[in-house]
């Protein structure tokens, strides 16, 4: 297993007192699977995330990396994020070559062939290579969101972390974006930890699921298995909102 959550707990303390964003959540991801996280808005799944990535410490439970021991205060290039807004992690200002060169320029790649791999990464993510001397608000949604998985490419992941990226996407951008993960899944051999409040999204894309509610797993199997026989009520309703009723 590339990644195991153990009885990993997430509280915060605040004045207004104690909040479980995440609850008692055990799973684990294999080295090249797409796995598929569902749940509506608040049920910890960005929270979730942000601990994988070392952005959140767990208050219970533990994280354990292939290959690392646990609780290692590694850091992580090895797992990547991109975020449901790419304007989050794009300076307004740079062109297109630099934003995605950056993470190679800063662990020291010369600037010549980090934007020679700049160029390499966009048509991975099949964007064209005029797109190196633009800006980000000269891109559309979609392109925006390629750039930042190209960006993510080039620090060669071997888990990239998708919250929520689609969702600003028309479906037919949504279904290209979703076939393009794939590829890259392959090409790369890396996992892909898909957050999604939208599980008519997933079938045919995602190997296996875990359905959120509250914080908790409510529910976590293979994709068809799930959508064609679901265990809980609460997948069962989510199901019955979406096309699969
Ligand atoms: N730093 C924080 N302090 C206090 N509460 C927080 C903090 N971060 C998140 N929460 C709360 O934890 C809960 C889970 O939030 P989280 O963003 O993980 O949910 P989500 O499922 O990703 O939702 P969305 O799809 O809307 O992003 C929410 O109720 C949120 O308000």
């Amino acid at each position: 297993m590339l990644l195991e959550l153990r009885q990993v707990t997430k509280r915060f303390v605040d004045r207004g007192g104690d909040f479980t964003a995440v609850r008692d959540v055990t799973l684990s991801l294999g080295e090249d699977e797409i796995f598929a996280l569902i749940g509506e808005s608040g049920s910890g799944k960005s929270t979730l995330a942000e601990m994988v990535v070392g952005l959140q410490q767990p208050t219970e439970g533990s994280i354990h990396w292939q290959g690392e021991a646990p609780g290692q205060a590694a850091s992580r290039p090895h797992v990547q994020i991109v975020f449901q807004n790419p304007d989050r992690s794009m300076n307004p200002y740079w062109k297109v070559r630099d934003i995605v060169a950056e993470p190679l320029i800063l662990r020291k790649t010369g600037r010549a062939e980090a934007w020679k791999r700049a160029g390499d990464l966009l048509e991975q993510v099949r964007l064209p290579r005029e797109l190196l001397d633009r800006r980000p608000d000269e891109c559309s949604g979609g392109q925006k969101q390629r750039i930042a998985i190209a960006r993510a490419l080039s620090m060669t992941p071997k888990l990239l972390i998708a919250d929520e990226i689609t969702s600003a996407l028309d479906p037919g951008t949504e279904r290209e974006m979703l076939a393009l993960l794939q590829t890259l899944k392959r090409k790369h051999r890396m996992a892909v930890l898909y957050i999604t409040h939208r599980l008519e999204t997933i079938a045919g894309f995602a190997d296996r699921i875990a359905v959120m509610k509250d914080g908790a797993v409510v529910e976590t199997g293979h994709t068809a298995s799930v959508l064609s026989q679901p265990q809980s009520s609460y997948t069962r309703a989510l199901l019955a909102a979406c096309s699969y009723a």
